[in-house]
């Protein structure tokens, strides 16, 4: 089962500029910033309450951050959920008919294992697994 909510993805344009937006608003500094080269992105992380803001910038002309953002603008991009064994909620949620952008877990930010739901078969909502490396 999903557990809580992990963090709320936003696409952003300018990493620097949403930061100081988000400083701003939320009333805390961010905790990190943390480039992932596998998926093109640098991403700066607030922790709110008991789940985070992601801010996820492109960091090169692959980024599926740019890609989403020429099509739908900045904004929110996914919801990740906390799970404790990623492999069992892949599996269950193969069994409920959604599909899988991953075959297997793979490293994340923020020293997570991750697995993507494809929007298709989620109501148009990008979901995120992640599992904490311990
Ligand atoms: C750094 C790790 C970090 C972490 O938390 O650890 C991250 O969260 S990384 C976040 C960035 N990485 C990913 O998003 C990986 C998973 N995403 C993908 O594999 C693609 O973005 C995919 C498959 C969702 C879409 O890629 P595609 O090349 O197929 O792009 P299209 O524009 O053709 O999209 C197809 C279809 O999906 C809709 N779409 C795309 N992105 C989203 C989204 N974020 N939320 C909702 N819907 C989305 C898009 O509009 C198309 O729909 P259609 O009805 O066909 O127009
Ligand atoms: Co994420």
């Amino acid at each position: 089962m999903l557990n809580k909510l992990e963090h709320v993805g936003i696409a952003v344009k300018d990493l620097a500029v949403a930061s100081q937006l988000y400083q701003s608003l939320l009333g805390v500094e961010s905790y990190k910033q943390e480039e992932v080269a596998s998926e093109n992105v640098m991403t700066e992380f607030f922790k709110v309450g008991d789940t985070k803001i992601e801010l996820l910038a492109a960091s090169n002309e692959k980024s599926t951050i740019l890609k989403f953002i020429e099509k739908k603008g900045e904004g929110i991009h996914h919801l990740a959920f906390e799970v404790d064994d990623i492999y069992v909620e892949m599996e269950r949620l193969k069994k409920e008919g959604f599909i899988l952008l991953n075959d297997e877990p793979k490293k994340g930010a923020d020293n997570k294992l991750i697995c993507f739901v494809h929007p298709r078969s989620s109501n148009g909502v990008l979901i995120e697994l992640c599992q904490e490396i311990t």
